[in-house]
Parts: C-alpha cells; sequence; structure tokens
C-alpha cells in the first residue's frame, strides 16, 4: 500500500476513494482499523471511521491507530480527509487529529484544503465557499451536529489547536506547483505547521498535489488527493489495473438520515413521483417505538424502490433536538437505521441506497461490513460500493453525502447499482 488515508466519516471516505480510483489508484475502503492486513493488490487504503462528531480525545485516539494500521502496511504518504465544508465544531475533531498526526509523523508543512471544486467548494483568501455562498450562508450553519457559523478556515481551526496556522495564498497557488512549494517552505520557515491553502479548480489541486509529491501527511476533502495518483505513477509505482466491482440485482431501499439541503430535495422528488415512502419521526425513534423488522417488512413488500427517512427541515430538527437533547436524537435515529438496514439485508435485499454520513457509518458499522469494493461513480463525491456481509450475499451500495447528488440521485444509484 502507497498511500494511507483517514477518513472522518463514511460517506467521505468512499468520496476519497472515488477520486482516487478515477485517477487511476486500486483503492480498497476499510470500515473501522482493520484487524488484519490488506491484500497486496491495494494501492490506496482509506480507513473509515466514524470520528467526525465523538469527543475529539476519541476521534484522536482512532486516527492514531488507523496511522500505525496504515503505517504497518507499508504506507509512505498519509492523507487525513475531512469533510469539504469543513465539519467540526469549536472543539474539534479537525484541529486536534490534524495535530495529532502531525506530532506522531514529524510532519511539517501540513496542508489543510477542503476544496472540492466538482462540488462547488472552493476556498479564496482562506474563506470556504459553497458554490457562491460563504459556508456560514450556505445551509450548513443549521446542521444538526456542527453547525457551520464561520467561513475564515485559519480561524476555525485556531479554536480546536494551538498548533502555529500559516496561508498559501491564490496568486501562488495559481502561478503553479513550484511557487505552491515554495510558499509552504516559507510558511514553514515562519513557524506555520497547518497550513490553509486556497484553491479555486481541479487545475489548482492538480498542482498542490504535484507539490505535495513526497509530504507525509497532508488533510483536506477528496479533491487534495487528485493530483497524489500521478506522483506515484511517474515513479511507476503503479498497476493500472482497473476494478473489478458488479453491480448486484434484487430490491433496492433507500434509507435517509440527511437532513441536508441537497437530501431533503431528493426526498421531496422521490415523494412527488409517488414512490413509497415511509417516516420515521424523531419522537418514534427515541421512544424506542419503533419496529425495525415492520419497516423492513414493509419495504420489502412494495413496488419500486422504497424510502425510509426521518429527513427533516431545520425547525423540526431544532425542535426534536429542543426536546430529546441532540446526542439522544442523533443516536436513536442512527441506531434505528442500523437495525433496518440490518433487518432489509436478513431479508435478501440486493442494493442500498444510504443518505448522510453519520447515517452511512451506522449502516454500515451496524451490517458488520468491513471492506468495501469501489465502482463507478454515480454523482460526484459518491462511487457505487459492493460488500458481502458477514454469512450473507453481496449487497451493492451507495453512501451519500448530505450535500451531494442531483435531486434524482436516488434513482441514479438504483440504476448504477444494478450494473446498467
Ligand atoms: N428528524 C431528525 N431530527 C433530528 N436529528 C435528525 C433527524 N433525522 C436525522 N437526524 C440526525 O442528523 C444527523 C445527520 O447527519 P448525517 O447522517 O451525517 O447527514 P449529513 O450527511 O447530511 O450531514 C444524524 O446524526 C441523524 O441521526
Ligand atoms: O467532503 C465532503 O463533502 C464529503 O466527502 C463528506 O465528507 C460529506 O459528509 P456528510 O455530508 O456528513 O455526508
Amino acid at each position: 500500500m502507497l498511500l494511507g488515508c483517514i477518513g472522518d466519516d463514511f460517506t467521505g471516505s468512499s468520496d476519497l476513494a472515488n477520486t482516487l480510483s478515477k485517477q487511476g489508484m486500486r483503492v480498497t475502503q476499510f470500515s473501522g482499523v482493520p484487524t488484519t492486513g490488506a491484500a497486496p493488490s491495494v494501492e490506496a487504503g482509506v480507513v473509515a471511521l466514524k470520528s467526525r462528531s465523538i469527543p475529539a480525545k476519541e476521534a484522536v485516539a482512532q486516527s492514531l491507530q488507523a496511522l500505525e494500521w496504515l503505517k504497518a502496511q507499508g504506507c509512505t504518504q498519509f492523507l487525513f480527509k475531512y469533510c469539504s465544508t469543513f465539519d467540526s465544531t469549536p472543539e474539534g475533531n479537525i484541529g486536534p487529529v490534524a495535530e495529532a498526526l502531525a506530532e506522531a509523523l514529524d510532519a511539517r508543512k501540513v496542508v489543510v484544503c477542503p476544496a472540492f471544486p466538482g462540488a462547488g467548494r472552493t476556498i479564496y483568501q482562506g474563506h470556504l465557499f459553497v458554490h457562491d455562498r460563504l459556508l456560514n450562508e450556505s445551509g450548513m450553519e443549521h446542521h444538526p451536529l456542527n453547525p457551520m457559523t464561520d467561513a475564515d478556515i485559519g480561524r476555525w481551526l485556531a479554536r480546536q489547536t494551538a498548533m502555529p496556522i500559516g496561508h498559501v495564498r491564490f496568486p501562488e497557488v495559481r502561478s503553479g506547483a513550484a511557487a505552491i512549494a515554495e510558499a509552504l517552505a516559507h510558511a514553514d520557515a515562519k513557524g506555520a505547521r497547518l497550513i490553509v491553502v486556497d484553491a479555486l479548480s481541479d487545475a489548482d489541486l492538480m498542482e498542490i498535489g504535484t507539490a505535495l509529491d513526497g509530504a507525509t501527511l497532508l488533510t483536506g476533502g477528496s479533491g487534495i488527493a487528485m493530483g497524489l495518483p500521478a506522483n506515484f505513477r511517474r515513479q511507476g509505482l503503479l498497476s493500472g489495473e482497473g476494478s473489478t466491482w458488479q453491480g448486484v440485482e434484487g430490491t433496492c431501499v433507500v434509507l435517509s438520515g440527511s437532513c441536508s439541503t441537497a437530501t431533503r430535495g431528493q426526498v421531496g422528488r422521490h415523494r412527488d413521483a409517488g414512490l413509497p415512502a415511509l417516516e420515521i419521526t424523531a419522537e418514534d425513534a427515541v421512544s424506542g417505538r419503533l419496529d425495525p423488522q415492520a419497516i423492513a417488512g414493509w419495504a420489502m413488500a412494495q413496488a419500486g424502490r422504497p424510502l425510509v427517512f426521518s429527513s427533516a427541515d431545520p425547525a423540526q430538527v431544532r425542535a426534536a433536538q429542543e426536546a430529546y437533547g441532540r446526542e439522544k436524537v442523533a443516536a436513536a435515529i442512527e441506531h434505528a437505521f442500523a437495525d433496518i438496514a440490518r433487518a432489509l439485508v436478513a431479508a435478501g435485499i440486493g442494493r442500498l441506497v444510504v443518505a448522510g454520513g453519520e447515517t452511512s457509518g451506522a449502516v454500515v458499522e451496524g451490517l458488520g461490513l468491513t471492506a468495501l469494493e469501489i465502482g463507478p461513480e454515480i454523482a460526484p463525491g459518491a462511487p457505487a460500493l459492493r460488500s458481502t456481509p458477514p454469512g450473507g450475499r453481496p449487497v451493492a451500495l451507495a453512501l451519500k453525502s448530505g450535500n451531494f447528488g442531483g435531486p434524482d440521485f436516488f434513482a441514479e444509484a438504483d440504476a448504477i447499482l444494478r450494473g446498467n
């Protein structure tokens, strides 16, 4: 294994795996830190953690454990993947994890670059934009777990870590790899350890990638990985073999625990089309009144592509959090989706589309999936996946980040997961 990646959630990890796979690396996504070694054919390994919204100390411990495993697989370069909307709270976990990895690897000039231009996330003057809005006006200020109320990445990061923070500005980035390398060295000489780097386009990210050839540690969204496979290819280290992913026939069910704007649009499109849909309310989940077996039974009996969703608008989410507490509602709903997914797999489901990063993490962990094979791209940042639950049949999956995908994502995912 050449490149060792640590993802702070499951959809984000599949987004990264997709980027690396599209750039020609053989990638496997692991759920949690594996207990055995990786296959020798794996060129990039993505260890998907569910560490985005847990206490910072635990996120650091899990990330360091993942780092040790990746080091043992022979990796020479390490990437910490977080959300392109920099999802975190003033306590963490991006700063504490980046700091701990930098210390463990004795890494300097650690780039911080959540840009993902393909999904509208760009960084200019150190500020993160989602399309034409600053992050804190993009809808992310209403996120159920990590409301993003500041678009200044360096300032947000400085709340999370005492490690000195620097900035490489857009004019240097646009001047290309050599200028970027020089600007990073300059920031390093001034004592910066974590360095926010502006980026507006994929071309910028390719140049940043070239500048990072040989860098021990980098951090960012999936975009920061775009230029890395070319570095390994130049050194003759890639096999050039493609993916062997295959689709799966059978029933397709969509589970949506994401309350993000794009997902709510997808849920709306599904319902407007008159397709079967069943809502789980926060109250149902917290009260323990839900019957996962019955919900799975309902889904299996539907024609079409049934949807089970808890996706709700910001006012409903706020009301539920005020009534029961943020963590309690989130845990109850995630738990419910994991139980429903288990019942669906036991009933012989073929394809599962999951919307929401935390929700996807809960489902993948609930199903006991340890390694996911990366298939074709469904939408930017969302690849088809395939895995076999312990003792079960193969399942094709899509793990969709809340804000990814167009309005018809559920239908598009269903078709691609079938192998069409
Ligand atoms: N109706 C709801 N009320 C409150 N919280 C909810 C509701 N539905 C889902 N949640 C919680 O909101 C969080 C959404 O996060 P996530 O699944 O990562 O979605 P996204 O990818 O959009 O961020 C989850 O923890 C989920 O359990
Ligand atoms: O970088 C991104 O935007 C995604 O890869 C990602 O991490 C999404 O997280 P969720 O929105 O919580 O699914």
